[in-house]
């Protein structure tokens, strides 16, 4: 049982429109949406006058816990979790990732158990780490039994968890006879494999290899090639992290063609360049060492164009933190760096104050971007992404007004790096609501372990209705 919370006096927003009005969470759920409502007896009251009150965000690209190059990422499904929550996240899709030759099932109840303590809900999208008849036997299971219909399949790290185009295809099939819907990480993996040779021959160690060994092109050739799959199989497809303008324009135009691609951004590509990766001091460089990587000047500014056009329509954040220690494994060689960067609890804030205050996009677009568009596509909403009477009570409240400066000194998240520090900010989440609890109120972080729920998902709906014949 959760008290009951009346939030009042803010301007509550969706992704379609925007409303003066009180709210009512009632045992964890919406349960009015109105002017002037009466607290009922026993219920704490939440003062947003001047706030805007939306959906709780959505993150549909984590990864916690997640054993990788050598290490293990820093934030847990507790730490994690709840530095979302200390940023308005209030849900977040992580990813499985067996083993080579593990069973899929297994490596989701590892999952299961690893998550049990996270502190807000929680769902599953499986990586197709290998592929064989034993993956394939499994998918079912996964999709009917477990509600994991989404899986994700790995274009680059060659030697790693790239697979062959032939068995990507024999993927997808899967998963379009399962009403599943394919994810891709689009990094062409045999140049990159050649690249990072020639790049280690001619003596280059420092992180400055990093972005050279992972062209635009590459990202532009792979998205297209996974999108040439889906179309020609009549499927939809989702495109994890881009980075690259040629990525973004490949989208815009399958999307013109009636394609059902998908495409999701992180908030660092609209605003971080590649200039990061000269930076002298190595922490800050390896620091920023993820894939694929931040771009060349001109990139952000095109994806703030596909973002403003509705062609990057998802954002999350492939939070895959580590400490610059865990970063130092490849202080001799780019290669080694453990690939990955924060921001679970950033990617709220970070886009109010480049996206709304910036002038890219209204206040009901940051809703579609942050909750209700990932709800939609993973088969979620009307549970969640949305305020309406009946959904989950999760909620953020962001003030306008006040202002925020970014510190790994003062983040939740348990490294001590941030590729945002030291950036002032506009507008920030001041309340998260999870489920009907109060997580973050004004600075206090009351997140509890265990708090959230699994969340199994249907396989189809609207990202198969929407596939145009
Ligand atoms: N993105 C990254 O560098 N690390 C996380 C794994 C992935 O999404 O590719
Ligand atoms: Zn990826
Ligand atoms: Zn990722």
């Amino acid at each position: 049982m959760t008290t009951d919370i009346l939030i009042r006096g803010g301007t509550v927003i969706s992704e379609s429109g925007r409303q003066r009005a009180d709210l009512l969470c009632h045992e964890g759920r919406i349960a009015a949406v109105e002017r002037d409502l009466e607290a009922p007896a026993g219920a704490s009251v939440i003062d947003a006058g001047g706030c805007f009150v939306m959906p709780g965000g959505i993150d549909p690209h984590t990864h916690m816990q997640l054993p990788m190059m050598g290490t293990v990422v820093a934030d847990d499904f507790f730490t994690g979790t709840a530095a979302g929550a200390a940023g308005g996240t209030t849900t977040i899709l992580d990813f499985v990732g067996p083993d080579k030759g593990q069973s899929p099932l297994d490596a989701l109840a590892a999952w299961r158990e690893k998550a049990a303590k996270a502190s807000i809900d929680y769902g599953f999208h499986m990586t197709v780490s290998w592929w064989g008849e034993g993956f394939a036997a499994e998918m079912p299971a996964l999709v009917h039994d477990h509600g994991v219909t989404s899986f994700k399949f790995f274009l680059a790290y060659k030697g790693g968890l790239m697979l062959p185009d032939e068995e990507i295809l024999a993927g997808f099939l899967r998963c379009r006879d399962l009403g599943a819907l394919p994810q891709v990480h689009a990094e062409n993996g045999e140049l990159i494999a050649h690249l990072q040779r020639k790049l280690r021959a001619e003596g280059v160690r420092a992180p400055a290899g990093h972005p050279l060994s992972r062209p635009s092109q590459c990202e532009g050739e792979a998205t297209l090639r996974a999108i040439t799959m889906a179309e020609l199989l009549k499927m939809p497809l989702y495109v994890v992290h881009v980075s690259a303008a040629e990525a973004a324009e490949a989208i815009q135009k399958a999307q013109a063609r009636g394609v059902g691609v998908i495409g999701e951004t992180l908030p660092g590509f609209l605003a971080i360049d590649a200039s990061v990766y000269e930076n002298p001091d190595f922490d800050i460089a390896a620091g920023h060492v993820m894939s694929p990587p931040y771009r060349p000047d001109g990139h952000p500014q095109a994806l703030w164009k596909a973002v403003e056009a509705g062609t990057l329509s998802i954002t999350g954040t492939d939070h895959c933190c580590f400490t610059r220690a865990q970063k130092r494994l490849g202080e001799d060689d780019f290669t080694k760096i453990p690939n990955g960067c924060g921001g679970v609890e950033d990617r709220m804030n970070i886009l109010w104050a480049l996206g709304v205050e910036g002038g890219h996009i209204s206040p009901e677009r940051f809703v579609a971007l942050t909750s209700a568009n990932a709800a939609k596509t993973f088969n979620l909403w009307p549970r969640k992404g949305t305020l309406s009477i009946g959904a989950d009570a999760d909620i953020a409240i962001l003030d306008p007004a006040k202002s925020k400066t970014i510190s790994a000194s003062t983040q939740h998240q348990n490294t001590d790096f941030s590729v945002w520090e030291g950036r002032r900010l506009k507008g920030s989440v001041v309340h998260t609501v999870a489920g009907g609890r109060h997580l973050w109120a004004d600075g206090d972080l009351r997140a509890e372990a265990g708090g959230g729920r699994y969340l199994p998902r249907a396989p189809f709906g609207s990202v198969y209705e929407n596939l145009r014949e």
